[in-house]
C-alpha cells in the first residue's frame, strides 16, 4: 500500500532513507531546518552537500516548514543527530494533533540522562501523540544506500506489529529489513559501535595494521555485549546486524564519519579541529561520554571506551592510550561475558 511518510532530517541518512521509501512507491515529505538546502532539493533534485551526485526521485518533496511536512503524517522517520532530538520532538508535539509512529534511525545515547533514543522519545512526546516507537539500525552507510547497493538492517520495537509494519515500508530488492524484538540490544549496539570506530580510526591514524583493527572490533564487541547485556539487552543481538555487523562496516569503511574522525585524531589533529573539518555528525564523541558514565553505573569493565574517553576529554595522547590498553593486567578472554550470561 502506498503511504505518505515524513522524514525529519535532510542530512545524509534522512535523504538516503527518503530514497528507499520513494523507490518503494511512497510519497515522502523530507523536512530540513535549512531552507537553502530544501530549495536545492526541490529545484535541482540533488542534495550535493550530503550525497554528492545522487539524483533524488520525484516522489520526494522537500519542506522547511515542520508543520507542513507533518500534515497528514502517520509515520515519521526521525533522522537528526542525537543531540537535536529533544528539540525536534518538542517542536513536533506542538504542531500535530493525531498520534504518530516514530521510526528513529539515529545512533547515540544521551550523556548524563543515559537514556537510549527510544526512551528520550517516550519521555519527550505526549503519550496521546505517540502510537509506537521503532528503531531502524544496522550496517548501512548513506552513500551506498543512496546508490541502491545491497544493505541489510533491523527493525525493532516493543510492539512487534509496529516493527513489522516498518519492515514492510522499507524492504526492497537491495534494502533487506529484518525484525528483532530486542530494542535495548539494537539501540546499544548501534550507538556503541561508534566508539569502537573512533578507536579503529585512531589506530589506523597511528599507523597500526589490520591486527590492531581486528582486536578492536572483537574486544570492542566484548565490552558492548557486557554493558548491553547488563542493561537488559539479549546477548545474541550483539552477534547480529546491529552488533558485529555495524561494527565491521563502521570500523572498516571509508564512508564512516566516526572512523575518519578517529583517523585524524590518530594523525595528531585536536578534537575541535577534527569536528570542525568533518561538517557531518560524529555521534561517537558524545556517546563515549555516555558509555563511560554507563560503565560506572553498571559496574562493567570497558577499557577501550575508557581509553578513548581520556583521549577525547582528558587530552591523553592517542599513542599513550593504546600503550596503556596493551599494558593492562592479563585476563581471560570470555570471563566477564560468561558471568553476565550465567546471571541473566
Ligand atoms: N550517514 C549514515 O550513513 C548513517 C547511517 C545510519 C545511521 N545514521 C545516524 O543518523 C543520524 C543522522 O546522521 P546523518 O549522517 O544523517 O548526519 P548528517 O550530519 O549527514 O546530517 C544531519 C542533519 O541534521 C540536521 N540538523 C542538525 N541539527 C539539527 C537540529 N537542531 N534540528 C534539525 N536538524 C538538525 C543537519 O542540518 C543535517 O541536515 C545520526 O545519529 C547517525 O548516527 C547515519
Ligand atoms: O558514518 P558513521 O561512522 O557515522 O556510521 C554510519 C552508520 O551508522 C553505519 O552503519
Amino acid at each position: 500500500m502506498v503511504e505518505q511518510i515524513t522524514v525529519l532530517g535532510a542530512g545524509s541518512w534522512g535523504t538516503a532513507l527518503a530514497i528507499v521509501l520513494a523507490d518503494n512507491g511512497h510519497n515522502v515529505k523530507l523536512w530540513g531546518h535549512r531552507p537553502q538546502l530544501i530549495n536545492e532539493i526541490n529545484e535541482t533534485r540533488k542534495n550535493e552537500k550530503y550525497l554528492p551526485g545522487v539524483v533524488l526521485p520525484e516522489k520526494i518533496e522537500g519542506f522547511s516548514d515542520l508543520k507542513q511536512s507533518l500534515a497528514g503524517a502517520r509515520t515519521v522517520v526521525l533522522a537528526v543527530p542525537t543531540k537535536a532530538i529533544r528539540g525536534v520532538l518538542s517542536d513536533i508535539s506542538k504542531v500535530i494533533n493525531d498520534a504518530i509512529i516514530i521510526v528513529h534511525v539515529s545512533k547515540g545515547i544521551e550523556p548524563d540522562s543515559l537514556l537510549r533514543i527510544s526512551e528520550i522519545i517516550e519521555e519527550e512526546m505526549p503519550s496521546q501523540l505517540l502510537k509506537d516507537v521503532v528503531v531502524l539500525s544496522g550496517p548501512s552507510h548513506a552513500e551506498e544506500v543512496s546508490q541502491r547497493h545491497i544493505t541489510t538492517v533491523t527493525s525493532s520495537s516493543k510492539n512487534m506489529a509496529a516493527a513489522e509494519y516498518i519492515q514492510d515500508l522499507f524492504i526492497n530488492q537491495h534494502f533487506r529489513v529484518y525484525t528483532n524484538p530486542d530494542i535495548i540490544g539494537v539501540e546499544i549496539g548501534g550507538a556503541l559501535k561508534n566508539i569502537i570506530a573512533l578507536a579503529a580510526g585512531i589506530t589506523d591514524g597511528l599507523g597500526y595494521g589490520d591486527n590492531a583493527k581486528a582486536a578492536l572490533i572483537t574486544r570492542g564487541l566484548a565490552e558492548i555485549a557486557r554493558l548491553g547485556s547488563k542493561m537488559g539487552g539479549n546477548p545474541l543481538t550483539f552477534s547480529g546486524l546491529t552488533g558485529i555487523g555495524d561494527l565491521i562496516v563502521t570500523c572498516t569503511s571509508v564512508h564512516s564519519r566516526n572512523w575518519r574522525a578517529g583517523n585524524l585524531l590518530g594523525k595528531g589533529q585536536k578534537l575541535e579541529e577534527v569536528l570542525e573539518n568533518m561538517g557531518m555528525v560524529v555521534e561517537g564523541v558524545r556517546t563515549t561520554k555516555a558509555a563511560y558514565q554507563l560503565a560506572r553505573k553498571y559496574n562493567v569493565k570497558m577499557p577501550i571506551t575508557e581509553a578513548l574517553y581520556d583521549v577525547l576529554f582528558n587530552e591523553k595522547e592517542p599513542k599513550i592510550a593504546v600503550d596503556s590498553l596493551m599494558a593492562r593486567v592479563k585476563t581471560h578472554e570470555m570471563e566477564d561475558l560468561v558471568n553476565i550470561m550465567e546471571n541473566r
